[in-house]
């Protein structure tokens, strides 16, 4: 992470009284008197440059420089929403900047975002706006590259955003790419919702509209450790619609690092999606005898492995949880101690573990583009390319899977993504090799409304306020 920038100050003495050294030429260094923008720049900076996870970065960012209150507030909302409205702010910017955005210097660019999402999206003065940009980019990269910043911005600032959007979308005849722009999706995501949705109307631009919003942050309260009523009480959240083990947290819920429920490891932050496919996961109806050796396929970081080991422990069987990455794993390790699970390090594809599994969990590497909210830039990072890679990857791990289950034995296939490829696609073919049948996937999921003709299940934001995660159940024949 960009370094805090701590120069000496004006005036002050040097050790044992000696006058401080003359200042060397050279940029300017002054002492940091806005916290807030000055971390969403550097974050920003580190995702440009060294492919940072803004949702990683952050939040150690300001425990380091210890900013706290209304500036992080300020600083999240600006590193995230500008990290996720990258499209609109680039198209907007296309329009302002004489010569393609590709070719302006990376710094440049990254504060030219920051100050139209501030222009555009925040009810900060255009002024201050303008000017507060300018000036980080005067201490990073001087006045020159400073000063084109600010011819940049002032012209932005003389539309708002639905001036430009209008003036954006008149050139535009496909309606899904403005819809796109208007959420600040790349098309191919919006059509891939599209398409699971069956619609390209109204519920469409409600599920755009929820992915780029803030989520809030769900917590799980552990199976047999803490009810979900006690954990609320102890937070000040709210007990989760769905899960009975879920709790949500009031927006702004504060950093948790500390809470004393998380850190005697009573609960573990996770959405309430993930929850549900999980128990999901746990309690669909094996047949023909016992119900004691579990697996989990794809188990890093072990979310889901948490919920899986606490409901094991409580009906007296085992997991086995799967993973192929080594630092993967031993976050797996970590977050089971006390659970009967046993950690693998292995390809799920040939795990090397005996066959006759009661059940098995198969949460398959995917795009991610379910939880694209989760990860503000991660949906400019993304290709359309990328999927077929992992439904070839997808499609080997569920065939091991039945290659590990009893018959009789359930196989849950889940994937963090609504893309139809990675999801029905993915079952059906399993399905056409006549490895197993498929079960109604609701009825494991008792009281959540809105899922559709079945058999699968597909949760999403806009509908369950959850990742929008897709669970497939599967009985072996
Ligand atoms: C979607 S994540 C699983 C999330 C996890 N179940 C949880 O809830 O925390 C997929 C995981 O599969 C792992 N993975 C990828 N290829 C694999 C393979 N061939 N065999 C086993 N695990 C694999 C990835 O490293 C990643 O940790």
């Amino acid at each position: 992470m960009t370094g805090e920038r701590r120069g000496p100050r004006h005036g002050q003495r040097g050790q044992r009284g000696r006058r401080p050294a003359p200042r060397k030429q050279g940029p300017r260094k002054p002492p940091v008197h806005d916290p807030a923008r000055r971390a969403a720049f550097d974050v920003l900076r580190a995702v440009s440059e060294r492919d940072a996870y803004a949702n990683l970065a952050l939040p150690e960012l300001l425990r380091q420089r210890r900013i706290t209150g209304r500036d992080a507030a300020l600083a999240t909302e600006l590193t995230y929403g500008t990290a996720r409205a990258t499209g609109l702010l680039d198209a907007v910017l296309a329009r302002c900047v004489d010569r393609p955005l590709d070719t302006v210097d990376s710094l440049a660019r990254d504060a030219l975002r920051l100050g139209v999402y501030q222009l555009l999206r925040t009810r900060i003065p255009r002024h201050a706006a303008v000017a507060s940009t300018v000036d980080l980019v005067r201490e990073d990269a001087g006045s020159r590259i400073a000063g084109f910043v600010n011819a940049v911005l002032r012209r932005v600032s003389e539309k708002d955003e639905r001036q430009w959007l209008e003036e954006l979308e008149s050139d535009i005849s496909d309606p899904l790419a403005r819809l796109a722009l208007r959420t600040s999706h790349p098309r191919w995501i919006a059509r891939a919702f599209a398409e699971a949705l069956g619609d390209t109307g109204d519920e469409l631009r409600a599920a755009l509209e929820a992915d780029d919003a803030r989520p809030a942050v769900h917590l799980l309260a552990k199976p047999g450790q803490i009810s979900a009523d006690e954990l609320a009480a102890i937070t000040g959240g709210e007990v989760a619609p769905y899960s009975p083990y879920g709790v949500h947290l009031p927006s702004g819920g504060g950093d948790l690092a500390d809470s004393e429920v998380l850190t005697e490891g009573l609960a573990t932050v996770q959405d309430e999606g993930s929850q549900l496919v999980s128990v999901a996961a746990a309690t669909a109806p094996v047949t023909d005898g016992k119900d004691e050796r579990w697996l989990d396929l794809c188990a890093g970081p072990g979310g889901k492995t948490v919920v899986l080991g606490c409901l094991a422990q409580v009906s007296g069987a085992t997991v086995d949880a799967v993973e192929v990455a080594e630092h993967r794993a031993r976050l797996v390790r970590e977050a089971t101690e006390e659970l009967p699970v046993t950690v693998h390090v292995a390809d799920g594809r040939d795990p090397g573990l005996d066959a006759g599994y009661d059940r098995i969990l198969v949460d398959a590497p995917c795009s991610g583009l379910g939880a694209l909210r989760r990860r503000p830039e991660a949906r400019w990072r993304k290709q359309p390319g990328d999927i077929a890679q992992l439904t070839q990857l997808q499609s080997e791990l569920l065939a091991s899977a039945y290659r590990l289950v009893r018959p009789g034995g359930v196989v849950t296939y889940v994937v963090c993504s609504p893309h139809l490829a990675e999801t029905e696609g993915i079952v059906a073919e399993a399905a056409r090799r006549g490895d197993a049948e498929i079960l109604d996937a609701r009825e494991l999921f008792p009281g959540v409304p809105g899922l559709g003709d079945g058999p699968y299940v597909q949760l999403w934001p806009h509908r369950h306020g959850t990742d929008a995660m897709f669970c497939a159940v599967t009985r072996k024949r």
